[in-house]
């Protein structure tokens, strides 16, 4: 991967008082390639593609940019962040991903050959534009807006 881009996040949940109605983030997936967290307590969550259940997270997972550089075959993982009544959590995201600023998804492999392409080019600028203009929290993905629906 040339001119690859690593963005690390901390993030901060103090104890919330009614845990069942609230989260520290909503469902949404990364713009990344990998991401890889470290919490100090439990409360990551992904959301199980067979029964559509919320289970503890590994703490490695797939981000957009790997769902549209394979063509779909890794999917980027639904994530969440919980909360707790108990104690202050923190948890440290390292997201690595392809450059900011060029065109991130070209696919000249061998794989577009056999499959025809599943998503379409786009950019950081891009990814900006959608996060201003569609609200995440309620359920909006940057990935489905790249599918090339055939
Ligand atoms: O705080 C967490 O456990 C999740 C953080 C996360 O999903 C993110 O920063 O994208
Ligand atoms: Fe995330």
């Amino acid at each position: 991967m040339d001119e690859g881009m690593q963005v690390m996040a901390v993030n901060c949940y103090p104890p919330c008082p009614q845990p069942d109605i609230a989260f520290g983030l909503p469902p949404h997936s990364d713009y990344s390639c990998l991401t890889i967290v470290l919490q100090s307590s439990e409360g990551l969550e992904f959301l199980g593609k067979e029964d559509e259940s919320w289970r503890k997270v590994p703490n490695v997972h797939v981000g957009d940019h790997l769902e549209v550089l394979s063509n779909g075959i890794y999917k980027s993982v639904v994530h969440r962040a919980t909360l707790n009544h108990e104690r202050t959590r923190i948890s440290i995201t390292s997201l690595h991903s392809l450059h900011s600023l060029g065109v991130y998804v070209k696919m000249e492999t061998a794989k577009e050959l056999q499959h025809p392409k599943g998503y379409k080019e786009s950019s950081f600028m891009d990814f900006l534009n959608f996060l201003s203009k569609n609200d995440i929290a309620g359920g909006k993905n940057f990935t489905n807006t790249l599918k090339i629906v055939k």
